[in-house]
């Protein structure tokens, strides 16, 4: 209605103009260079601490006012060490990443069947939804334990992948210092992002009272987390800890389940796309694995992936040139001392490091747009490259990215990948399907995570002889 929209012109002025009010404009730089990645990130961390973002917008700390952090969101301190350490030591730990292999392997079979059922029933399989499925039960089991049923992952699923879309609209609460009245202006969005978030907590809340004082092997993050002591913020308090709240832990949960799934999924999702649209390079890979494994086993067990050095360079090929993550974020502090061309960097600047333009730098690499996963086999320019520096070394491409703030699940990751790409390659040929199901490679670029566009979709053969679809039973 008329009355409708002049309430709606007004309203979207009158926030222009509040928002200039009470968001001074920060400066910002925008960081396309390695050596200026490297610079600030690496060397400039060394001589501050430069490893805060901004504001995060994240719905858990909105919603709560920053009382609740997370490992992403929480400025860098204490608290942030301490969920930190517990993520890596008692979850992430490379010496203990072997505790999760029944879970990979049971989300590896499961996909295999999703796509030799969809394959049995259809043309092109949808491959980017299965595999963003799959990566999601294992993280799931890997959070909350092993048995879950199907019906709650999917739920699950749903319910992350609407409040990740509820980012964009988050932004708006970020850093506003009125959030009384940005939550008026914006009602209808704070609405929705606290629905969205009162639905976590009901699923989430039954699952994590169910695993206290449980002990099991392997031990689900969530169980580490319920046992988690952090420092208690209050002054004076310097030595006294306490448990996370139930709020804390859902926003943890979440946290695990989105940074666990998405940017894995998505690089897991690009390596399979340029494997379709690149025949020849699929024939390579699907060679190196069939010399490596017994043409009767049941699968690309983890302990033979180190030896398939051409499927790892052509996932790092996929990494550099498809980073999933697209941007790192820091932002100055008044204790960092961060020099850029000189000049001292003055606090409340935001650094953006864009990864996509930094893989592409034509001073580290040659051709930098032309998909060559030859760079990264050994005795090549590539084999010396750091894919990110936490302390010192040259940077040639930064996709987990860099400094103490780096991603902590770099191991694990790789290994998911790795695992299941091997797989696919060896169960399916892939084909590129034709008109729109063909293979897209551009990028929906959203404010966090990078996907296809278009999802993944091929025609796909069965890869090996007497492999059947569940009618019988698959090998895997
Ligand atoms: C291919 C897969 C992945 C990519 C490309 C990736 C990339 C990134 C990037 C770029 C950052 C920001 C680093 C910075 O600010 O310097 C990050 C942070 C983080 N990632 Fe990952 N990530 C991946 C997988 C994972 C997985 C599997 C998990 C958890 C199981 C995870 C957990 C985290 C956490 C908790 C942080 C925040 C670290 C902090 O603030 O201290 N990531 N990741």
């Amino acid at each position: 209605s008329p009355i409708k929209a002049t309430l709606g012109s007004v309203k979207s002025v009158l926030a222009s103009v509040l928002s200039a009010v009470w968001k001074p404009q920060q400066p910002i730089i925008l960081v396309t260079d390695l050596a200026t990645a490297h610079r600030l990130l690496v060397r400039g961390a060394g001589s501050g601490y430069f490893s805060n973002r901004p504001p995060s917008i994240s719905p858990s700390a909105i919603l709560s006012r920053r009382r609740y952090q997370n490992i992403t969101s929480a400025p860098y301190g204490q608290h942030w060490r301490a969920m930190r350490h517990n993520l890596t030591s008692e979850i992430l730990h490379p010496a203990r990443l072997h505790r999760y292999a029944a879970a990979r392997r049971r989300a590896v079979r499961g996909l295999v069947h999703d796509l030799s059922e969809q394959r049995r029933l259809s043309g092109a399989v949808q491959a980017g939804k299965s595999i963003h499925y799959a990566m999601f039960s294992l993280v799931a089991a890997m959070c909350f334990g092993d048995g879950l049923d199907r019906g709650r992952v999917r739920a699950m699923a749903d319910e992350q992948r609407d409040l990740g879309k509820s980012l964009d609209a988050a932004l708006v609460f970020a850093d506003a210092k009125f959030l009384a009245v940005t939550r008026l202006i914006y009602r209808k969005q704070w609405k929705k992002l606290a629905a969205l978030r009162q639905k976590q907590e009901e699923t989430f809340l039954p699952l994590i009272d169910s695993r206290r004082g449980q002990s099991s092997e392997p031990p689900a993050y969530v169980d580490t987390l319920v046992d988690l002591e952090v420092p208690e913020e209050c002054p004076g308090a310097s030595s006294a800890r306490r448990r996370l709240s139930d709020g804390e832990l859902v926003g943890m949960c979440s946290e695990f389940l989105g940074t666990g799934t998405e940017s894995t999924a998505s690089a897991l999702q690009w390596t399979m796309a340029n494997l379709v649209k690149r025949p020849h390079l699929q024939e390579a890979v699907r060679r190196e694995i069939d010399a490596v494994v017994a043409a009767d086993a049941e699968e690309v067990s983890e302990d033979v992936l180190g030896k398939l050095e051409y499927l790892n360079a052509v996932i790092m090929e996929a990494l550099r040139l498809h980073p999933p993550t697209s941007w790192v974020f820091r932002q100055v502090m008044e204790e960092d001392h961060v020099v850029h061309n000189g000049h001292r960097v003055p606090a409340g600047t935001r650094v953006f490091f864009q990864l996509g333009a930094l893989a592409r730098d034509s001073a580290a690499w040659d051709d930098p747009d032309e998909f060559k996963p030859e760079r990264f086999l050994a005795g090549s320019k590539g084999e010396q490259l750091v894919l990110a520096a936490a302390g010192g070394g040259d940077i040639k491409m930064m996709p987990f990215g860099g400094g103490r703030r780096m991603c902590p699940a770099r191991d694990i990751a790789m290994l998911h990948i790795r695992y299941f790409a091997a797989n696919l390659v060896r169960e399916f040929h892939w084909r590129e399907a034709e008109g729109d199901l063909a293979v897209d490679l551009e990028p929906q670029a959203e404010l966090i995570f990078s996907a296809m566009k278009h999802p993944l979709r091929a025609h796909l053969d069965l890869g090996r002889p007497g492999v059947k679809t569940t009618q019988g039973t698959h090998r895997l």
